[in-house]
């Protein structure tokens, strides 16, 4: 997301997003246009889903969004080192916007200012499942220091801290490490309630945002008084990515919008490393309290399951596309839970669907000809029989399943990927 530039280049800001930084629109045909200080503001959390939020909710064409994190509320005091301070101020916030029409509802989303203390008058807050969120955040950190060069430890090296000396062989949680505080949802939003009125802020469900966006949308939509223009149309699923993304020409696009379409970019939707059980457990019981005290304070349910390893999560559906890399697609499918069944029974293959008929999330359609095919053709031939055997089970337990999102096709070769990569963790567990 965007970073602001040094003091020395402020105004600057963002100038790769945003060249034309000037008090009213350039010359364009159309009617005139105009920066003006944003009337929304998505807050966070980060990771939550507010980019997805705001792309979606630029779709309106009574929405215009700016595309880069303004950072006004969080960075800017640090900055500001102008002599007229107070005239500067919304101004410079002003010129971080895009332009925009008369009466067209200017939007930003700056999830830093969920975590730090800030005035803001409208108040969107997408919040998804805190665990979720701590490990998406430790990807995106790990992904900001690749970029510089930099390594980065495990997850868990950074979570946990050896509970009564290094030699105990029990872990606590490290309560100073910033992505489990940014997960204290309770205690940033008690902040803000000690100067807002509940009424100022819309919550988006950031795991329903991820699974059907048009509900939520819709929904966001009605709290900002915009006239209902989303459609579902707007929105398809992308299999590949496991995410939904923007519809091109059939969404009817938005005449004049710097919106692109199609889906968010690769740093959304991350793959996500597994948590050892007991790190889970750890997390889980730490969170639990602050998330019910969240509920507490919005009036809300959310359902974030803390403790169980997401069995087949639907970030999970983006990495089943195969990779050569072995170890990396196991430990992939190890966060799915049901592989190590597998390896000395065919139960594996019945608890995951098993789950995944509770969750009514997922469709498994499996072209089994071609994994025999491949299967013998990979000289596993004994375990051929075994995995026909499973895929016949699981088409009698998948045709039974109750549809209420979209659903997910695995192709042949996922499968195959899948099974191999089983087959090899069988075969190396016997020579071990
Ligand atoms: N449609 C769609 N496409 C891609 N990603 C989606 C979508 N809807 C929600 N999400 C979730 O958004 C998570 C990133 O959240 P943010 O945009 O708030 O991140 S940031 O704080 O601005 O960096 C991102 O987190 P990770 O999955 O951990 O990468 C996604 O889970």
């Amino acid at each position: 997301e965007c970073q602001p530039k040094p003091r020395s280049s402020q105004t600057a800001f963002c100038a790769e997003a945003d060249s034309s930084l000037g008090q009213q629109s350039a010359p364009h045909p159309g009617p005139p246009r105009a920066r003006r200080l944003p009337a929304c503001i998505i807050i966070g959390v980060r990771k939550g889903g507010t980019r997805a939020a705001l792309r979606f909710l630029a779709l309106h064409p009574d929405v215009a969004a700016a595309e880069r994190e303004a950072h006004f509320f969080d960075r800017f005091p640090d900055e500001a080192d102008g002599t007229d301070e107070e005239a500067l101020r919304p101004e410079l916030y002003r010129l971080r916007m895009p332009l925009s029409l008369a009466g067209q509802l200017t939007a930003e989303k700056t999830p830093a200012y969920f975590h730090t203390p800030a005035a803001l008058r409208k108040l969107v807050l997408v919040v998804r499942n805190p665990i979720d969120r701590l490990v998406s955040d430790y990807l995106q950190v790990k992904s900001n220091r690749r970029r510089r060069g930099r390594g980065h430890p495990p997850l868990e090296r950074l979570l946990l801290l050896p509970a009564n000396g290094p030699r105990s062989g029990r872990n606590q949680l490290n309560l100073r490490y910033r992505p489990l505080r940014r997960s204290l949802y309770d205690v940033h939003m008690s902040r803000f309630l000690a100067r807002f009125p509940l009424e100022m802020f819309h919550i988006v469900d950031g795991d329903k945002l991820a699974r059907r966006p048009y509900p939520e949308m819709r929904r966001l939509e009605a709290a900002l008084g915009l006239a209902p223009r989303l459609r579902p149309d707007m929105f398809y699923y992308n299999a590949t990515r496991g995410f939904y993304c923007i519809a091109g020409k059939s969404a009817g696009r938005k005449a004049g919008s710097s919106v692109g379409w199609g889906c968010l970019a690769e740093s959304k939707g991350r793959r996500h490393p597994p948590l050892k059980p007991s790190t889970r457990r750890l997390l889980a019981g730490f969170l639990r309290p602050h998330a019910s005290r969240f509920e507490r304070l919005v009036g809300r349910q959310f359902h974030w399951r803390l403790t169980e390893q997401p069995p087949f999560s639907w970030n999970g559906l983006s990495f089943l596309d195969w990779k050569p890399d072995t170890r990396q697609s196991l430990s992939l499918l190890l966060s799915m839970n049901w592989i190590m069944s597998l390896t000395h029974s065919d139960t594996g293959f019945r608890a995951m669907l098993a789950s995944a008929r509770s969750c009514s999330t997922i469709f498994f359609c499996w072209a089994m000809d071609d994994i025999f095919g491949r299967t013998v053709e990979k000289g596993w031939r004994s375990w051929s029989h075994l995995y026909l055997e499973l895929v016949r089970d699981s088409f009698c337990l998948a045709s039974s399943v109750e549809l209420d999102f979209p659903s997910i096709c695995l192709t042949s070769s996922t499968v195959v990927a899948l099974l191999s990569v089983a087959m090899t963790t069988v075969q190396e567990a016997a020579i071990s």
